[in-house]
């Protein structure tokens, strides 16, 4: 039995109210003229089934040719389709990540991870089988990030996710982090970090030193810094992890003192602060994108990653700008612009900025270094609801567990702190050293999983709908219509306590729109290509397929039924709710 509100607009043209009609079968009538056009509801009943027609075509792959079952490494042994991805859309069959899969089948809809988790790849985890087992993970993301890492070896990495993708099943998406150009030190001449002890003289210089490098130098990139430092400064590498005092200039070298000892590591960031207060005028001179970062922007389109994350985003501009040189230079492809907040700056236009951006980045690692660590916190909850209001994915990054970079179990207070970012309900959480360097990557990232798990329930549990107020987000009417039946499918979807929506979206926009009212059930996000399919899953409660389907959404819908109960994904009797962006409706339905 299937009961549907359908508010057709053929030409996309508005819809009104929602009117009770008699139960008939797509029979369509105007409910309201304007002068010229005409809107409808439909009433659908039950839909017709044709499920044992369509199930033979379930290993089909998107281009027609049949899927072949292989097996994967893990403690849970899944099968897996492997399809030969395909852009067309005209596809029989239907793409979903191996592991979702396995995981409806075992536990159903409600136990589905809702948090998207990134992890940066380093040489921790650039193996074809670490990669493997990152994705069985629950890895969503990969990162790289271009300030470490030769162009062959980001090449390398993202080839074998891309072969990870079409091999095994998996939509594992690819985001670049660019380098930016703040100021940082050097890469320690090859060493994976050097210890610097209290009271020892270090040289800090823009001087290329020789090989093997001097004993406690340290190469800084910036031209301008012996003159812009002052003798008395303090001199904070990674917002303190180490701390240094200037005591001395000659020419371009700054001899400073170890006052807090510490860890240096590879290009570590590095901040000056004078009388309590950071020194940024000349910071505030450098260009966000620098011209290294250009080069690696045209690799990333090249390459044709997912995202782009921008480091140290001051304003708006340089968002806009780089998206249209994206749109110049990638004519079909669609790389998101994730606007990374860790300047004072970007915490001043943060609305402009997420505003203009695909999505941000809480980059708490160089925002804790530019603002008072004890502000962070509420940065974090502001830039959260900031995106959300705005409909932007957001992610949290830095030190989630950094513990784990040497120990295989977190502290308590990095798991109270990973909670705290699921329960303010971010789309992704994001490893950083953990994965890259760290000694024990699959278990932060399950520990990741199992928090995430665990505190989306107890949400749902406690049924604390919080009641945040989401504003209006549409630029047009369409658009708002669109906001609208997301917003009232939630609400239902929580209200009749279904096992999940289904979206149906061409560009993703509708399933976003779903994700951002953080409904309670799991949403289905069917899309035509694998790039939106990957793009979308950076964002909160997504389980993106792919699935070539048409503007007829009974059809669509008989199909998606059919497709998913052969894989044993659905079963008879569960109660979906499905929305679509080709045709404005709500459609409330057990599955057949
Ligand atoms: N591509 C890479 N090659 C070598 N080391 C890497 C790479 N990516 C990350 N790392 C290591 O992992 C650490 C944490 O990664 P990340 O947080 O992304 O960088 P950073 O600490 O420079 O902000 C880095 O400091 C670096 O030591
Ligand atoms: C994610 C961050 O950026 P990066 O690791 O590139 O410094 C951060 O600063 O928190
Ligand atoms: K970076
Ligand atoms: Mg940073």
């Amino acid at each position: 039995m299937s009961r549907s509100l359908q508010f057709f607009t053929p030409s996309r043209a508005p819809y009104f109210t929602l009117h009770k009609l008699p139960s008939t079968s797509y029979t369509r009538f105007p409910v309201i003229n304007f002068p010229s056009k005409k809107h409808y509801i439909t009433i659908t009943k039950s839909l017709s089934s044709d499920l044992d027609a369509a199930s033979s075509q379930v290993l089909d792959s998107g281009n027609g040719q049949t899927g072949v079952s292989g097996v994967l490494s893990a403690d849970n042994v899944v099968a897996v389709q492997s399809h030969a991805p395909s852009e067309s859309g005209a596809a029989a069959g239907i793409e979903v990540d191996a592991v979702t899969e396995a995981e409806l089948k075992e536990n159903g809809f409600r136990s589905t991870r809702r948090t998207k988790l990134i992890c940066t790849i380093g040489p921790a985890t650039c193996g074809f089988e670490q990669l493997e087992a990152l994705a069985v993970g629950g890895m969503n993301v990969a990162r790289i990030n271009m300030c470490h890492g030769t162009r062959e070896w980001h090449q390398m990495v993202i080839e074998r996710v891309r072969r990870l993708n079409e091999e095994k099943g998996f939509a594992v998406a690819i985001m670049m982090d660019t380098e930016g150009s703040e100021i940082h030190m050097g890469d320690l001449g090859g060493a994976a970090s050097v210890k610097a002890e209290d009271g020892e003289i270090w040289t800090f210089s823009v001087r290329a030193f020789g090989t093997p490098r001097p004993e406690r130098t340290i190469n800084v990139n910036y031209d301008g810094f012996a003159e812009d430092v002052k003798v008395g400064d303090e001199l904070l590498v990674d917002g303190g992890m180490v701390r240094f005092e200037v005591i001395e200039k000659i020419g371009p070298d700054v001899k400073c003192r170890c006052t807090d000892p510490g860890l240096l590591l590879p290009r570590a960031n590095l901040t000056f602060w004078r009388d309590g207060s950071l020194v940024r005028e000349r910071n505030a001179m450098l260009p966000t994108i620098s011209s290294k970062d250009w080069l690696d922007i045209d690799f990333g389109i090249a390459e044709g990653v997912d995202f782009i994350a921008i480091s140290f985003v001051k304003s708006a501009e340089v968002i806009k700008h780089l998206k249209s040189y994206i749109a110049a230079r990638s004519r079909g492809s669609d790389i998101a612009v994730i606007a990374k907040i860790e300047s004072i700056d970007s915490l001043k236009n943060l609305e402009e900025i997420v505003q203009a951006s695909d999505g941000a980045m809480v980059a708490r690692g160089d925002l804790g270094a530019q603002i008072p660590l004890e502000q962070v916190p509420s940065a974090q909850q502001k830039i959260v609801q900031l995106c959300r209001q705005l409909n932007k994915p957001v992610i949290v990054a830095s030190q989630l567990l950094e513990s784990m970079i040497e120990y295989p179990t977190p502290t308590r207070a990095e798991v109270a702190d990973v909670s705290e970012a699921v329960r303010q309900r971010a789309d992704a959480l994001m490893l950083s050293g953990e994965s890259a360097m760290g000694q024990y990557p699959d278990k932060a990232l399950a520990v990741l999983r199992s928090v995430s798990v665990r505190i989306e329930k107890w949400w749902r549990e406690e049924k604390r709908h919080e009641a945040m107020v989401l504003p209006d987000v549409g630029t047009s009417f369409a658009d708002s219509i669109s906001e609208e039946i997301c917003n009232s499918a939630a609400k239902m979807a929580n209200n009749l306590e279904v096992d999940a929506l289904f979206v149906y979206t061409k560009t993703g926009h509708m399933a976003s729109l779903l994700s951002r009212c953080r409904p309670d059930c799991p949403i289905f996000a069917f899309t035509t290509t694998t790039s939106v399919r990957r793009r979308l899953n950076l964002q909160w409660g997504l389980i993106p397929f792919r699935l070539g389907f048409s503007d007829d959404m009974e059809s669509n819908l008989n199909k998606t039924f059919s497709l998913l109960k052969a894989r044993g994904m659905i079963k008879s009797g569960d109660l979906v709710i499905a929305v679509s962006d080709m045709l404005q409706s709500i459609q409330v339905m057990n599955v057949p």
